[in-house]
């Protein structure tokens, strides 16, 4: 369903004329309902490559190759055709849910103006849909969630808004660029388990960015690996691990422990505990349902062995 070949961003520095090549000629595809995780350190070229399926790339930037969806070439598509696809076909789920929503307005008019139909819809019904998109991403008190300002939401409640309003929208693609690094390690297990969960069940699409190797394969069917704006190796989880073909993947991998902590995300998928209802995701016992019934399951070994190790971030 989405086609990228040759990608290659180049951007303009403003005051000098300078040009800087950031993407390469990026090629890669997704398939209906497959999830692909976008992985590599800071400054590979992830979110770059996310703008550039948006549109939203920096001021003056080039971009060249094809990006297909549907049969949609959107590099070639502007004005009206290129806001409508983007509206209706392509969500973003990014890693500060704040931006996603209008200060000023509380979140039932985020839910209800993300509704296709939401101007036939009369004003009750649209707030009982409403509540239901809340309960979907496992919150229960809608009420007070409906009536509610972002800033009076944390931040994982927040996101979980951010999702519901992206699923509610049943894009082609969801474009999920590190949407829980800026949660707490607790609530990210529960968000990461509820957009997984929720993108299967809907069958999206989905292209999940992170630098975390372990989340990537737990939510994902295949693996992009990328570093200084080019995808070494795309392959399934279980190739990337057993057959890694770049130094770079090997290096990538084997830093990962020190960096996890315990009830690290993926840990919390492979335990399937039910997301949303604040289950324990350290025991590794809780729940039966969430997202275990999914090919995330390929991830699981490789969290196996990083649980109970303290890294930089457990002490947060
Ligand atoms: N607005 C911008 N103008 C020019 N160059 C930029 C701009 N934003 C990012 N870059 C550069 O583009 C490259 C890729 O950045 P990108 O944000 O895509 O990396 P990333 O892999 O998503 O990293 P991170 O995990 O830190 O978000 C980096 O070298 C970065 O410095």
């Amino acid at each position: 369903m989405l086609k990228i070949d040759g990608l290659v961003l180049t951007v303009v520095d403003p005051d000098t004329g300078l040009e800087t090549e950031i993407l390469h000629g990026s090629s890669f595809e997704l398939a209906q309902g497959e999830a692909l995780g976008l992985v590599g350190e800071s400054g590979s070229g992830k979110s770059m490559t996310l703008k550039c399926i948006l549109g939203i790339e920096p001021g003056g930037a080039r971009v060249e190759g094809r990006i297909e969806l549907d049969g949609a070439d959107l590099l070639a598509t502007g004005g009206e055709a290129l806001r409508r696809i983007r509206a209706e076909d392509l969500a973003l789920i990014a890693q500060n849910p704040h931006g996603a929503l209008n200060p000023v307005l509380p979140v039932e008019r985020f839910l209800v103006e993300g509704m296709s139909d939401a101007r036939k819809t009369g004003r009750s019904e649209a707030r009982e849909r409403a509540a239901e998109l809340l309960r979907q991403v496992g919150i229960d008190d809608t009420e007070r969630v409906l009536r509610s300002y972002p800033h009076q939401l944390s931040g994982g409640m927040l996101q979980r808004v951010v999702i519901a309003g992206a699923i509610s929208g049943e894009p082609k693609l969801l474009l999920a660029d590190e949407p829980t690094t800026a949660l707490d390690v607790t609530t990210q297990a529960e968000v990461v388990a509820i957009l997984d969960e929720k993108r299967r069940e809907h069958g999206l699409s989905m292209i999940f960015v992170t630098h975390d190797l372990d989340l990537a394969a737990a939510v994902c069917d295949r693996l992009a690996v990328m570093q200084d704006g080019e995808i070494l190796e795309i392959g399934t989880p279980e190739e990337i691990r057993d057959r890694p073909r770049t130094d770079y993947t090997r290096r990538l991998m084997a830093v990962r422990p020190m960096l996890y902590p315990e009830g690290h995300p993926a840990a919390f998928l492979e335990a399937g505990a039910e997301p949303g209802r604040g289950a324990d995701h350290t025991s590794g016992t809780s729940g039966a349902s969430g997202a275990s019934g999914t090919s995330g399951a390929s991830g699981a070994s490789w969290t196996s062995g990083v649980s109970g190790i303290s890294g930089e971030e457990a002490g947060a």
